[in-house]
């Protein structure tokens, strides 16, 4: 099997100078994702599992370590050494986040923020909107919110945004930071379903879920990470 990212030795530390102490997030993390794979992160709230993800989305720099992602830009690269040109490329075209957390350029509709995502991704304008109306209409945002500032949206609704930018580009590599919480049961199964289209299509994804039942036939394989490192591993039935 090809590996489009190889996690090896991956370690985070943070230093809180304002109390002079070292917090050891996550340590020693090493596994490999297999094109068109996907890996699900469990585990209990603070033992690093979103800092894996951050490190390897470089929203965070890891402490040591490497993640070697084949890039279809660059070919091989290690993301924690990359340029922030590279970076910012990279996470326009090829890999794609989403957490609950928003984060949108100010005086941006959420029409617009999804536009953007497409456009970045390299669709023209006119693809654009129309990919970005099947999103917001497939993750059932109500269209009264499409022209506004997504500031003041409910955590359900900003998930739902976050996760129309990050689909309508259909990234090579997707990182799901909890992409399932605060939303209803029906709406949950559209995500499902549509991480189960893109797994189709080939997009290789890591997922942290906190809802087991929810990963059921979605990943090929788990980990569970524990005070900063994975404990013991299963293969996902
Ligand atoms: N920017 C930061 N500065 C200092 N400490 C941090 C920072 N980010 C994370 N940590 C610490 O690293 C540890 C792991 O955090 P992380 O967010 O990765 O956990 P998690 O497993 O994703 O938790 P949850 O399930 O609650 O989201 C925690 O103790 C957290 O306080």
């Amino acid at each position: 099997m090809e590996t489009i990212l190889e996690i090896k030795g991956l370690s985070k530390e943070f230093y809180l100078h304002a109390q002079n102490r070292l917090i050891k997030s996550c340590r020693d993390i090493s596994f490999a994702l297999n094109k068109g794979g996907f890996i699900g992160i469990v585990g209990t709230s603070g033992a690093g599992k979103s800092t894996v993800l951050r490190c390897i989305y470089r929203t965070y720099l890891a402490t040591t370590g490497s993640v070697i992602y084949d890039s279809l830009s660059y070919g091989k690269l290690d993301l924690i050494k990359a340029s922030e040109q590279q970076i910012i490329h990279l996470r326009k075209v090829e890999i794609g986040y989403v957490s609950q957390f928003l984060s949108i350029l100010p005086r941006t509709t959420a029409k617009e923020h999804v536009i953007s995502g497409a456009l970045d991704a390299g669709f023209s304008y006119e693809e654009s909107v129309k990919k970005a109306e099947e999103m917001l209409r497939y993750f059932r945002l109500n269209e009264n919110l499409w022209d506004i500032y997504p500031n003041t949206f409910s955590g359900g609704e900003k998930l739902r945004l976050n996760l129309a930018h990050a689909m309508v580009k259909a990234p090579r590599l997707l990182l799901l930071d909890e992409p399932t919480a605060s939303l209803d049961n029906n709406t949950k199964i559209l995500v499902k379903e549509l991480l189960m289209k893109l797994k189709g299509e080939g997009t290789s994804m890591i997922g942290i879920f906190h809802d087991l039942e929810f990963m059921e036939g979605l990943c090929d394989h788990v980990y569970n990470i524990t005070e900063g490192r994975f404990k013991n591993e299963k293969e996902a039935s």
